[in-house]
């Protein structure tokens, strides 16, 4: 035989009960089939409690709520009229009897623990009755006559001996279905109606499975298995095949929802195997938990994550403790008398303080216990004040593989490191199965991620994106990514979610990610009013792991955010190059930080767009080679407009021309000053190692300071003025066979620009449109400079060169 659980959300619907029917119908051999409340059922009794016990007459409500529902579901699965007439009336008559339970608790305005377990046992035994009305044969059975319990610390625990001798008596002979509910219980002592704790109808199962010596416990429930971490919060998180018992009771003791944590403890015992599947996909193959360690090749080492948010650390410490003898034994004595439960400790070698973590609602009742039991020695000065740290979480990871391999926990706490989280407390049992640490809760949700991310990388690795600036780059990057993702998917298991998108007014933010077919129109009608400050508190308030501030912007403002969102662990990769080429002490400060954060700050594209610039001289610097000498064309506007002037081309169209090509700076005139180039060069010269700052590059200017003044339009209407000059000065040097080029050159750290004329047999002289030349001079590269050349604006071209830095950040090629 064997028993099978349905939990509250497979007897939820008319559709859930069908298919449980179903499941149970196609079974041969005899089967236990226990049900758990309606889902939700048993939160709304303990709601309507509640209310009705602070005299609020809304509670009728809620309680005219539960009947309807009741009422619906029997109307929908029950398809004989005369039998579903016989079961309105019998569930109306519990409905009833609730009824009036609920008035008196309402008249008294008091609900003691007696009448709560009486009110809520009321789900289960609804459920029950409708449920064995819809399986063929199915024979109803009450479990408060088989399952007893005695009272332990306000708890009721099971009295196994009688229930074991009851049920034993009660299934015997055994029916070919036979139909219980979970969770109740009553008292061995007084008879009254009790429970096994919230999600309790699963042990009600391994109960009887055990009693009964079953073959199988089976757990239905709303998901396809036992999964690497709760769904909920993890996207990625899979199903796991195989779980021993000590890997699956480790996981419910931290939290894994999927199963009440004492229901393992029984099965394990007779060796009985548990099978978690899924009612609404019942031929899924689920997860078998049994004893047999199963070493899967290739599988990941850890088995999975959970996680307990309601934790509170309390230390008792005091100098007087260390090398006492008893010390500890006190504590747990005097909580254990207090009925408080302990779920992970942690003790230094230096033995003056004891960390432990217990529920939040335990907190204060702990701290006064300990407090009155050490009173002499705080009084003496041996020992200090008790202290309870609250709003904590605790997180535990996994798997039997665990044991002696090492850097299982090197990799997890340089995870978190990376994260940006720090650890309060941790705990590892020499079984190694497990290792549990206490980090503060509003950090919960990244450090699952992150460590999910990390340890379960076989499937994907996900990578979240904050892109500021919509604009030519932006928006070109945001194309690329939404065509990019199936194949960095399907091919790299690398998941690019773009989780922010904003432009100067607004925002638009989703932790699960923005479809990029529409998100010009959804950031228009759904974006928030947001301001860069604004945007980088939201995003820090978000604290996703793995995420990358990507600075499509030209703006100072969005600069100015990159401290603060690598202090809170963000990575930078900027096409912005306010920062980089900003005081050499904001450059080198923000390079510390990422380094010291273990995050990245790229920005290839500050210089010549798409081209490996940057990335190349770190290579060279990286492998001990010297940058000497740098001589370069840097400005592709530039570039473009020397190329294109000609005869029938003015200087000022040409400027025109290099705007709608989408060259030039949103402000053409920082292309034209020179500002550009000059920022470019300080930046080079920075990443050659020289503590440069943009007032020392000497400057050798072709547009007078005079038509930098003023507006943008007064710039478009006086620069025409500057034609006929240009147009004299490129005649002349045709005729010498040269060409105009705006030269940058850094030699041991001295740095200047200027324009130039160069004669056909210098490398610049064949530049052809926007593009960008670089001549690097070095100890190994000197008497050949190394020669990087381009296209050097354009964005396209600068989008895929932002595009490879995010990449790099991911770590995949
Ligand atoms: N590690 C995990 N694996 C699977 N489900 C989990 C895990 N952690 C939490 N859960 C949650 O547990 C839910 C199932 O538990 P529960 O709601 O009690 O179901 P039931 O109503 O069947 O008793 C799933 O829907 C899932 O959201
Ligand atoms: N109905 C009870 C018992 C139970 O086990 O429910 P579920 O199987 O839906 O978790 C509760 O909600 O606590």
């Amino acid at each position: 035989m064997k028993v099978l659980k349905f939990g509250g959300t497979s007897v939820g619907s008319v559709n859930s009960i069908l298919s449980v029917k179903k499941i149970v119908e196609a079974i041969e051999e005899p089967v236990i089939v226990v049900v758990s409340a309606l889902g939700g059922i048993t939160d709304k009794l303990l709601a309507t409690s509640t209310m009705a016990s602070k005299g609020d007459l809304a509670y009728e409500k809620e309680l005219s709520e539960i009947i309807a529902r009741h009422l619906d579901v029997i109307e929908g699965v029950i398809e004989d009229k005369e039998v579903r007439i016989d079961v309105q009336k019998k569930v109306m008559a519990l409905l009833d009897e609730l009824s009036n339970i609920f008035k008196g608790v309402y008249l008294i305005n008091d609900l003691s623990a007696k009448t709560s377990d009486t009110i809520v046992s009321y789900g289960e035994r609804l459920s029950s009755l409708i449920v064995s009305n819809v399986i063929k044969d199915a024979k109803l059975f009450d479990s408060r006559k088989y399952i007893k319990t005695v009272k332990q610390f306000n708890k009721h625990i099971v009295d196994f001996d009688l229930t074991n001798k009851l049920i034993k008596e009660t299934f015997s002979p055994l029916p070919k279905v036979s139909l219980v509910p979970g969770f109740i219980s009553s008292s061995t002592e007084t008879g009254e109606v009790t429970n096994l704790g919230r999600g309790g109808s699963d042990y009600t199962a391994s109960i009887l499975a055990t009693a009964l010596d079953a073959n199988t416990l089976e757990i239905w429930t709303d998901v396809d298995g036992f999964m690497t971490a709760d769904p909920r919060v993890i996207s990625s998180a899979y199903v796991i095949d195989r779980l021993t018992f000590t890997e699956a009771m480790e996981l419910c003791n931290f939290g894994a929802k999927v199963i009440y944590p004492p229901t393992i403890y029984p099965v394990y015992h007779k060796n009985i195997p548990i099978r978690i599947l899924n009612t609404f996909n019942p031929t899924a193959p689920g997860t078998y938990i049994s004893k047999e360690r199963v070493k899967e090749e290739g599988k990941a080492i850890i088995k999975g994550i959970s996680s307990i948010n309601d934790t509170c650390l309390i230390t008792v410490q005091g100098l007087g403790m260390v090398g006492v003898i008893g010390v500890n034994y006190r504590i747990f004595k005097t909580l254990a008398k207090n009925g408080i439960s302990v779920f992970m400790v942690s003790q230094a070698s230096s033995e003056n303080n004891t960390t432990f973590a217990v529920r939040n609602a335990d907190a204060d009742l702990a701290v006064q216990v300990l407090n009155d039991e050490f009173a002499l020695e705080r009084a003496q000065g041996d020992m200090n004040d008790t202290v309870a740290e609250k709003d904590l979480a605790t997180v535990a990871i996994v798997g039997e593989n665990m044991k002696r391999t090492p850097g299982i926990a090197g990799k997890l706490f340089g995870t978190l490191g990376r994260a940006g989280i720090s650890v309060i407390a941790c705990a590892q049992g020499a079984s190694e199965t497990n290792i549990s640490f206490v980090i503060k809760h509003k950090y919960l949700r990244k450090a699952l991620n992150s460590i999910h991310d990390s340890f379960f990388l076989s499937e994907y690795k996900v990578l979240n994106l904050f892109i500021a600036g919509v604009g030519t780059v932006g928006g070109n990057l945001l194309e690329q990514i939404r065509i990019q993702q199936p194949k960095l998917m399907r091919q790299n298991g690398l998941k690019l979610n773009v989780v922010g998108i904003s432009n100067s007014k607004k925002a638009l933010l989703c932790r699960e990610g923005i479809n990029l077919d529409n998100y010009l129109e959804e950031l228009k009608e759904n974006g928030e009013e947001s301001n860069p400050e604004h945007l980088c508190e939201e995003i820090v308030k978000m604290n996703i792991f793995n995420s990358v501030f990507v600075d499509c912007t030209a703006s100072p403002d969005v600069a100015a955010l990159y401290e603060t969102l690598m202090n809170n662990n963000v990575s930078v990769v900027a096409a912005n190059k306010e920062a980089a080429s900003s005081s050499y002490d904001n450059y080198t400060k923000l390079k510390e930080t990422a380094r010291h954060r273990d995050i990245k700050f790229l920005f290839e594209t500050n210089v010549g767009a798409g081209l490996p610039i940057i990335n190349t001289m770190n290579d060279l610097i990286n492998s001990g080679d010297h940058i000497l000498k740098l001589e370069a064309v840097l400005s592709g506007t530039l570039n473009y407009i020397f190329n294109t002037i000609s005869a029938d081309i003015p200087f000022s169209e040409a400027i025109h021309m290099a705007k709608e090509a989408g060259y030039a700076e949103p402000d053409p005139r920082i292309d034209l000053s020179g500002k550009d180039v000059i920022r470019k060069l300080v930046i080079l010269a920075r990443e050659a190692g020289y503590p440069v700052e943009q007032a020392d590059v000497k400057r050798n200017l072709f547009i007078p300071e005079k038509y930098f003044e003023g507006s943008l339009e007064d710039f478009w209407k006086n620069i025409k003025d500057t034609d006929a000059g240009f147009e004299e000065k490129r005649q002349l040097l045709e005729a010498e066979g040269k060409r105009f080029r705006f030269v940058a050159k850094m030699e041991n750290g001295a740095c200047e620009v200027g324009l130039q004329a160069v004669d056909s047999h210098h490398p610049f002289y064949e530049l052809e449109g926007s593009n960008n030349i670089i001549m690097i001079s070095t100890e190994r590269y000197h008497e050949y400079p190394m020669i990087i050349k381009g296209y050097g604006a354009g964005a396209d071209v600068t989008a895929a060169g932002v595009f490879a830095d995010i990449i790099s950040i991911a770590n995949i090629r």
